[in-house]
């Protein structure tokens, strides 16, 4: 193989002011939409909560714009320095967010909380009358696409018979929260259930054009999420897909691409895949064969109910299970031509556990000289508590990678490409650009965002080479005198 190196000098530009920014979710008033509201809440007025082992306050745990750092370089000794990654550029401050949305549920947030069973008792009466004062509007509800048993909470839809009239009041809802909060955009977030796959047909729903036309024609095809897709990239709305449904058909992909605005999904990274995105990566970097992944998990709230119906569970096998592909197609001495791991993902409904989902995967791998490593991991992930920082990073970086346009010389200043490959990190089964490769393994997913952000900087991309402890110090020359130096022997020549 020969390797060819090419260098492209790129320019990057960041608008530095932070719009002032609006969240729409939709299925406001799930367990993930109630969770971060009043996540917030909690966070914006400092409130505190009285538990068992004393007084708690609130944090950011697991947002990684607000509890994470970046190392950018070191100090004079030669030790690393680590900063927030929020103040790499301007980022939205959580306590500035307006936020709006719909659900099926007409249930005032206050209710939501409580029916959530997410948070602590004392922190939910001082959070109950400000989550109580927000409503979510009436949503698309279509039961052909969730399970039959969301029937029961379907008490606050638009009464609208056709999509195009529903997808008009969709709009209309971002064009007043837009107004009334005097914003300068909106970013709509899906997290609302899982629907089973929409059926991709051409014709139907594989150009925009024909999306729009079916949609005008009130084709059965359409599920809500991509009614939303459609109405947010419409409003020039950046639109995140926090669920496995496979809203981001052909056509509203095209129509993303033409009116250039930014969409990504899909399904929310949180808990047990991401913990399989590290260790499957570790295993096949280390030159271990994972053979078998059993990935086990019960669950009571009400996303567990829906993926207990077949079809919505399917979408969630899909993008729990794909997510080691790229990194066993990047080993092939472990692995032969097409071989992979067998890989099992169960989803069971158990009420009495409520949010409080138990994972329990097996692992197992051949090492040297045919010895067997079996990794076995019970992981309790409260998933609204794990999801809900995820939402607050998808929705902030969305904003900042809005902000960046990169040129070239050969090129004028581009936005980034409509498909936000970037927020990765954040998601299961990420949505690339046609031909463009997936990549799942998390520490490559953290390190785009980290590298573009760097690159923001005008920092060189980390390299982890850590030359400047490997090498003595006269190796290093300050690279600006040095070039003084030589500037001046030319003069003087
Ligand atoms: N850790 C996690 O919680 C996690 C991780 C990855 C993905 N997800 C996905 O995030 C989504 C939400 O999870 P959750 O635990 O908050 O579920 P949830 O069931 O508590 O909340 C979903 C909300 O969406 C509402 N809804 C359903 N259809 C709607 C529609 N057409 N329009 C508006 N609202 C609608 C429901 O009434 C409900 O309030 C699910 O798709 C889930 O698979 C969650
Ligand atoms: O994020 P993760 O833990 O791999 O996957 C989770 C599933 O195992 C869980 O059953 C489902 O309810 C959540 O929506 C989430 O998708």
């Amino acid at each position: 193989m020969e390797i060819k190196p090419t260098v492209t000098k790129l320019k990057i530009r960041t608008k530095r002011v932070v719009p002032k920014t609006g969240l729409m979710l939709v299925g406001l008033g799930g367990n993930n939409g109630s969770t971060l509201v009043a996540g917030i809440i909690a966070n914006k007025y400092g409130y505190t909560w009285e538990t068992k082992s004393g007084v708690k306050s609130p944090n950011w745990f697991g947002s990684i714009t607000q509890s994470s750092t970046v190392r950018v370089g070191m100090d004079s000794t030669g030790k690393d320095v680590y900063v927030p990654l929020k103040n790499l550029v301007p980022m939205i401050n959580p306590n500035d967010i307006e936020i709006d949305g719909w659900d099926i549920s007409g249930m005032n947030l206050g209710q939501a909380m409580k029916r959530a069973e997410v948070l602590d008792i004392d922190l939910q009466k001082k959070l109950m009358k400000k989550m109580s004062e927000i409503i979510p509007r009436p949503s698309i509800y279509n039961p052909e696409f969730i399970a039959a048993n969301q029937s029961t909470r379907a008490d606050n839809v638009i009464k609208m018979e056709k999509k195009s009239e529903a997808l008009d009041q969709i709009r209309t809802d971002i064009r007043d929260f837009k107004k009334c909060k005097e914003l300068d955009q909106v970013i709509v977030l899906w997290t609302a259930n899982t629907e089973r796959f929409s059926e991709e047909i051409e014709g139907l729903n594989d150009t925009s054009d024909n999306l729009l036309r079916s949609i005008c024609k009130n084709e059965s095809e359409i599920s809500p999420s991509t009614l939303f897709a459609v109405a947010s990239i419409l409003e020039g709305c950046t639109y995140i897909n926090g669920s496995p449904s496979n809203t981001f058909v052909k056509g509203v992909v095209e129509l993303a691409e033409k009116w250039c605005v930014h969409i990504a999904g899909d399904d929310f990274k949180s808990g047990q895949t991401k913990l399989k995105s590290v260790l499957v990566d570790f295993l096949v970097t280390a030159g271990i064969k994972p053979v078998s992944i059993v990935s086990y998990n019960h669950l009571g709230n009400n996303d567990g109910y829906n993926l207990s119906a077949p079809e919505q569970f399917h979408s969630k096998e899909i993008s729990k299970s794909n997510v080691v592909d790229d990194m066993v197609k990047s080993n092939n001495i472990i692995f032969k031509p097409n071989e992979k791991p067998d890989h099992c993902v169960v989803i069971k409904y158990v009420p009495y556990v409520k949010d409080s989902k138990r994972a329990l995967d097996e692992y197992t791998s051949e090492i040297f000289m045919n010895g067997i490593n079996t990794l076995a991991i019970h992981n309790t992930c409260e998933d609204s508590l794990l999801a809900a920082p995820l939402i607050l990073d998808l929705f902030i970086l969305a904003d900042v990678f809005n902000r960046i346009e990169i040129g070239s010389d050969k090129s004028d200043y581009t936005p980034l490409h409509p498909i936000f490959t970037a927020l990765s990190y954040l998601l299961k089964a990420p949505v690339v650009p046609k031909g463009a490769p997936v990549v799942n393994s998390l520490f490559r997913q953290r390190a785009c965002i980290e590298n573009i952000l760097r690159a923001c900087l005008g920092l060189p991309a980390e390299n982890n080479m850590s030359l400047e402890h490997m090498l003595p110090a006269k190796v290093f020359v300050d690279f600006e005198k040095d070039q003084k130096k030589q500037t001046c022997k030319t003069c003087q020549n």
